[in-house]
């Protein structure tokens, strides 16, 4: 029987649940800061590496934002978006869906057009260069207010043919779905697919106003939907998929112990849950690090770990031309 670490490695997948900011590894971070001419708050890797140790989401968000202070120039988007394909194709991923928080680089005086240039050409490079296919998920901050979000969306028109989906992150406590129910109701009618963070660190009544009332096509970690049978119902009869991100719950003190995630309990429910690494400077692990963890924390089987996968591309956001082309790509893998 294939061994575990083979086996992920060797399962193609897609990554769903990434903020490219939050791959920004402090290698990088030090030598943009050093072309830049600006100081980090972090004189050196290891005082970096020390400080990232949270015991909640804000506590993180307070490192994230700092640390994506130093990216001014295209070319900074560019090689931050790089630098995470590149890993990702270390780790088998043929598809990515990336989040990027355009309000955290606008008000610091960076223009969109700087921040979504960069990105988007790393992408198409990723496509040309690495085969990695991709779509752009932005992402409104929910600490700020429903009008700023009208705002973001006003200044990003003519960049919109270019993004598949809108997102909600950042600080969830004190800021659920509602909040923003005018403006993820103008961005369904733009076409974009809704992407929500709910049920992080928020109460299940949160995935309850992203899932039901705004209409989410995904639910970002979803956790606590686990604590409400009729929310289970509605995920499994509707299968909205749910990207889970373990070693991110881990890290932010989301769960205690890896044994604590519901992934597997999720799984057993027949809901449409992925794995996923959410910001993984920050985290310790890109995607595999995150299916081996968890896999081994919950020892899940082979076939679970598969399933997992096929989930990953049933969860796109692509044709199901392209989900098949992936499906049989695993298949194929598996088979060899
Ligand atoms: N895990 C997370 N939750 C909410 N907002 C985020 N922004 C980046 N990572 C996040
Ligand atoms: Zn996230």
């Amino acid at each position: 029987m294939i061994d575990r670490a083979a086996l992920i490695a060797k399962l193609p997948k897609a990554e769903l649940h990434l903020h490219i900011e939050g791959s920004f590894e402090p290698e990088l971070m030090m030598q943009i800061a050093e072309r830049n001419g600006i100081q980090t708050a972090f004189k050196t890797l290891e005082e970096a590496k020390a400080a990232y140790a949270f015991s909640n989401l804000q506590e993180f968000l307070d490192i994230y934002y700092q640390g994506m202070a130093v990216l001014l120039h295209k070319q900074d988007f560019y090689d931050l978006t790089w630098a995470y394909l590149e890993r990702a194709a270390a780790d088998n991923v043929r598809h990515v869906e990336i989040f990027f928080d355009p309000q955290a680089h606008t008000e610091r005086g960076v223009a969109f057009a700087t921040v979504a240039d960069g990105i988007l050409e790393a992408l198409a490079d990723g496509e040309t260069k690495l085969g990695i296919t991709s779509h752009v998920i932005m992402s409104f901050l929910r600490h700020l207010s429903e009008e700023d979000g009208f705002a973001l969306l006003e200044e990003s028109k003519s960049y919109h043919a270019r993004f598949i989906g809108v997102g909600l992150d950042s600080s969830e406590i004190g800021h659920p779905p509602s909040k923003f129910a005018r403006l993820f109701a103008k961005c369904r009618e733009l076409g974009f697919k809704l992407c929500l963070h709910a049920g992080e660190e928020g109460p299940p009544q949160y995935v309850q106003e992203a899932l039901i009332d705004i209409g989410a096509d995904r639910i970002d970690h979803g956790n606590r939907s686990m604590e409400d049978e009729g929310l289970i119902q509605v995920l499994r009869d509707t299968q909205t998929p749910l990207t889970n991100c373990p070693l991110s719950n881990l890290s932010l003190c989301v769960i205690d112990d890896l044994k604590q995630s519901p992934l597997k309990a999720q799984l057993e429910a027949g809901l449409l849950v992925t794995v996923n690494s959410d910001d993984p400077a920050y985290f310790g692990g890109y995607v595999n690090q995150n299916y081996q963890a968890i896999a081994d924390a919950l020892d899940l089987s082979n076939d679970q770990l598969i399933q997992l996968a096929r989930n990953s591309f049933t969860a796109a956001f692509m044709s199901e031309a392209d989900k098949a082309k992936h499906l049989s790509e695993i298949e194929r893998a598996m088979a060899a």
